[in-house]
């Protein structure tokens, strides 16, 4: 429940995707940043940590073996592979914080937004950001340079594929420009806070006021 809201509400799970280089890290930090009140969701991954990530704040890095385990222990809401990585969402973190009222961001790829859509349907809010154009994309994807060109080749391939997932998501936005696209992003998640199904003792609040 945000400082805004009368009634308290369950949390709400607020799922940012685009292809590789679009932006959702960029707009996700302004929106921690900004939102006290909402917490990121930290997957788990085989990847690699990459120079300036934290283990626990950006991901929790483990092995292949202990991310299968995980897996068949159905320790997972959703989990996928992603560029020859597994990626996936502890189940425990989240479960409770929601029937706490607290909302969660998550970075996320297509196939990640679809499991979560499908486990937690009313709970989830889902967002893709598209590049104003593929050359934007892969210039973004240059300009970050933390890739090498063969890394950047890979997610330049993959990028029409994720593309084409655009019209499964709740909201569809070009990032073309970061504050405006911040902007956009902002105001759909205070929206969806204040949606009437999910406000807790709205009914009884109402039948009180029509007495
Ligand atoms: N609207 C924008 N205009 C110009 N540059 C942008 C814009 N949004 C993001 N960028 C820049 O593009 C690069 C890629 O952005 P970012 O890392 O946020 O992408 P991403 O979608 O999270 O990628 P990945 O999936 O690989 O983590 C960064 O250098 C970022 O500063
Ligand atoms: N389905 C899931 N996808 C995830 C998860 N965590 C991250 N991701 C996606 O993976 C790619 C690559 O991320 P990177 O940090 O290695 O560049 C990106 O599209 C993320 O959105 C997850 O838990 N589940």
């Amino acid at each position: 429940m945000t400082e805004s809201e009368t009634l308290p509400r369950r949390g709400l799970m607020f799922i940012l995707s685009s292809p590789s280089g679009a932006g959702k890290t960029t707009i996700a930090r302004k929106l921690l940043a900004a939102e006290q009140s909402l917490a990121m969701s930290v997957s788990v991954t085989t990847r690699p940590i990459r120079p300036g990530e934290t283990e626990g704040k950006d991901y929790f890095f483990t092995q292949r073996p202990q991310f299968d385990r995980m897996v068949e222990a159905g320790d997972f809401l959703e989990w996928a592979e992603v560029f020859g990585n597994c990626y996936g969402t502890p189940r425990a973190q989240i479960s409770e914080g929601l029937a706490a009222g607290q909302d969660y961001l998550f970075d996320i790829d297509w196939q990640g937004a679809q499991q979560l859509s499908q486990a937690a349907g009313p709970d989830v809010v889902s967002v893709f950001l598209l590049p104003p154009s593929i050359g934007e994309l892969e210039h973004r994807l240059r300009s970050r340079g933390t890739d090498s060109d063969e890394v950047i080749r890979g997610r330049m391939d993959r990028a029409r594929a994720e593309i084409s997932h655009w019209d499964a998501y709740d909201y569809v936005l070009v990032n073309e420009n970061v504050d405006a696209c911040f902007e956009q992003v902002r105001t759909i998640l205070h929206a969806e806070r204040l949606k009437r199904e999910r406000q807790r003792g709205l009914i009884e609040f109402a039948r009180e006021l029509m007495r």
